[in-house]
């Protein structure tokens, strides 16, 4: 089977997940953040649950859902996919989308890592603009100690206007001030507390939403922050106003939209400016507002810390070395997974199918009946050695290999290297290490028959 667009696109991922309360006052929560920060590592801590964690991006493709509580209030946490932007590039981007922008959960925990937060930020405040009931759950405070950033929190939370709370989650560090977080979030949401207007943009695109906000005010059932669908209105970018018409019809349909929207273009097309640059306008608009949150924020100790990770990336995903550091890298995993298993397959199977005869003939010699020894010994027993002695030791040798990569940080590189490739068959770079997975079990498994 080959890559099709239903098997890799949103249909492949977007199994609607039902949200279901243990108790009516039972708060939803959308654990969002960039991939790779933490957050299925936060949810796991905070639920009991056992979600994939590991060091590379994608690995959330589906939300989650799952129940905790800190004593007084209870949560339904829900695990969405990483997205680096609001405007969705990928399946799972369009999951975690529609969940924050049109699924109104109770408010959102934006978890971003520590050790580059400004670019966190960014998505910080695309979610903040869509929904201002949030939290930013600043994580991977050990590894920013660790590389010698330290980060003023409290001036984060003044700049941003909503709680922040520092976290190291792996080793459940500032859970609880998450807990503190979310429920004065919570409580000012119930006291109706207004937040203040985070990302200005020009003052042609500001003009354009005071006028588009009372014709959309005007439509009823709409339970989104005027501000927020006006601004996308306007940025008209094509994905998003999919996930409109999905999920705003009314919005989509009006003809006062329409009209208004179309004065507006027709206006702004006189004065010279086209949609590329609305576009621009707006996104510089949240850059410039990330840039100007982290002053003063993140103080660099060692100015030079991540020299040694810069050069690291540009062996490994420059196009003259990336690509056959990466080939060589991945055939000598591949080859030592599928040369080296054979040997203690081997052995297994030697020990494994030794007891098979050993097991008959004490059956035999303790007189029970043929069909139940058939059924036991050369069906059920003969099954399991074979799945043993075939499956165990690629895994065993793979796996490790892979963590091996996985921790020294490799696996990102490799998804960075290949998302060119697999954006031309409508996936993206990230599935490239599931792929990489199950490609090499399944060239291991083929190279020995299942069945003699
Ligand atoms: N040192 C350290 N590592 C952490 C911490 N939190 C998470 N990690 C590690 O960071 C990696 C990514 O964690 P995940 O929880 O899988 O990240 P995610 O945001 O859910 O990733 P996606 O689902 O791919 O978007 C894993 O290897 C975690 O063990 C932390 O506080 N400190
Ligand atoms: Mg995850």
């Amino acid at each position: 089977m080959g890559l099709s667009r239903d098997s890799v696109g949103i249909k492949s991922v977007d199994l609607g997940l039902e949200i279901k309360k243990r108790s009516k006052t039972d708060k939803v929560i959308a654990l969002a953040g960039n991939p790779n920060v933490g957050k299925s590592t936060v949810f796991n801590q905070l639920t009991g649950m056992n979600q994939h964690t590991g060091n590379w991006p994608g690995k959330t493709v589906a939300n989650a859902q799952g129940y905790c509580s800190d004593g007084s209030q209870g949560y339904v946490m829900v695990d969405i996919p990483g997205c680096y932007s609001l405007m969705a590039h990928s399946a799972e981007e369009e999951v975690a989308r529609d969940f924050i922008c049109f699924e109104n959960p109770d408010a959102v925990v934006v978890v971003c890592d520590a050790t580059c937060l400004e670019r966190n930020l960014n998505l910080v405040l695309q979610v903040l603009e869509a929904s201002p009931h949030a939290v930013v759950c600043v994580n991977l405070m050990d590894e920013a100690k660790k590389k010698k950033i330290s980060l003023r929190l409290d001036l984060l939370e003044e700049r941003l206007g909503v709680p922040v709370a520092g976290t190291a989650a792996r080793s459940k560090k500032g859970l609880d001030q998450l807990y503190s977080g979310l429920k004065r979030c919570l409580e000012e949401k119930e006291e109706g507390m207004e937040r203040p207007v985070l990302i200005c943009y020009p003052e042609y695109i500001e003009e354009a939403i005071t006028k588009l906000t009372p014709v959309v005010e005007n439509i009823s059932d709409i339970n989104v922050n005027t501000r927020w669908l006006c601004a996308r209105l306007l940025d008209s970018n094509e994905n998003l106003m999919g996930a409109v018409k999905k999920y705003l019809k009314p919005v989509a349909e009006s003809k006062e939209v329409r009209a208004c929207l179309e004065e507006l273009r027709r206006e702004w097309k006189d004065r010279g400016i086209d949609q590329e640059k609305i576009s621009d306008d707006m996104a510089s608009a949240f850059v410039k507002k990330a840039e100007y949150l982290c002053t003063g924020v993140v103080i660099y100790e060692n100015q030079t810390y991540n020299r040694k990770d810069r050069k690291l990336d540009w062996l490994f995903t420059s196009k003259i070395t990336g690509f056959p550091i990466m080939f060589l890298v991945l055939l000598c995993i591949f080859w030592l997974t599928i040369t080296g298993a054979n040997y203690p397959s081997q052995f297994l199977s030697k020990v494994l199918f030794g007891l098979e005869d050993w097991l008959a003939r004490t059956a035999d010699w303790a007189g029970v009946p043929a069909v139940i020894s058939n059924l036991l010994i050369h069906g059920v027993y003969r099954v399991l050695a074979w799945v043993v002695s075939v499956m165990l030791p690629p895994m065993a040798i793979f796996f490790p290999l892979f963590t091996l990569l996985e921790d020294f940080g490799y696996l990102p590189r490799v998804a960075f290297n290949l998302d060119r490739c697999f954006k031309r068959c409508s996936a993206c770079g990230k599935q490239a290490l599931t792929m990489c997975q199950r490609k090499s079990m399944l060239f291991s498994d083929r190279k020995r028959p299942f069945f003699s």
